[in-house]
């Protein structure tokens, strides 16, 4: 048998399905939030580009996450998406280390919406969160991009197979 005549199982297991999108090479972004509810962030590599009228993205938040409060009392957001370099700098945010540990490990800046900007990042997103919609354990975050810095300096970061690859730009290969 071939693996196209292999046949469609009636349901996928949450191991067989994590280690399905394991073959999914993704950004890796640091989201963060700056307001009433606090300061936070934490490590996603479910973010995707949605619409650019408006410019608008998604980013996939798990409900059971420490952070998940702090987001859906703030109502803003920034999406940082992180370069070469910043694989530690993920780690930590994608972890169970307390929230001031994150922040100390890296330098930021803030615009309008209050949102913590790592300086560094490939590029940030500043975002105002226009929808919320949630799916299973998750909820999926629409954010309306309000701003944007762009570092068109630093090579690119991204989470494949359970590790990080850095994606070089056209020039320097
Ligand atoms: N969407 C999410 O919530 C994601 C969560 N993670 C978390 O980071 C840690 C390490 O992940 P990996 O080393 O990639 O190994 P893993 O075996 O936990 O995940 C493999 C892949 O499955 C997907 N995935 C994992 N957990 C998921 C979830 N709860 N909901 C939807 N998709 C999910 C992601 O694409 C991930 O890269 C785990 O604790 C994992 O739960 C990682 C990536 C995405
Ligand atoms: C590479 C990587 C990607 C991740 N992507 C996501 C994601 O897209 N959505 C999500 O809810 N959690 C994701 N996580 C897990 C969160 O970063 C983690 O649960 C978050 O730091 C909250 O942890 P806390 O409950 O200790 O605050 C990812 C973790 C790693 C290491």
């Amino acid at each position: 048998m071939s693996v196209h005549e292999l046949p469609i199982l009636p349901g996928v297991e949450r191991d067989a399905f994590r280690n399905a999108m394991a073959c999914l090479g993704a950004a890796v972004n640091i989201i963060t939030t700056d307001g009433p509810a606090g300061r936070a962030g934490f490590t996603a590599s479910a973010v995707c580009s949605v619409t650019d009228t408006p410019p608008t993205l998604l980013v996939c938040l798990n409900r059971s996450a420490s952070v998940w409060p702090i987001f859906r009392d703030n109502g803003y957001l920034c999406v940082n998406t992180l370069a070469a370099g910043h694989e530690d700098l993920s780690t930590l945010f994608g972890g169970k280390t307390p929230m001031a540990e994150r922040f100390a490990a890296a330098d930021w800046h803030t615009l309008a919406s209050g949102s913590p900007l790592l300086d560094g990042a490939l590029v940030s997103f500043d975002c105002k969160v226009a929808q919320v919609v949630s799916v299973g354990t998750h909820d999926i975050l629409f954010c309306e991009v309000q701003a944007l810095v762009r570092n068109d300096e630093t090579h690119g970061l991204a989470w494949f197979d359970r590790g990080y690859h850095h994606l070089l730009r056209q020039d320097a290969r």
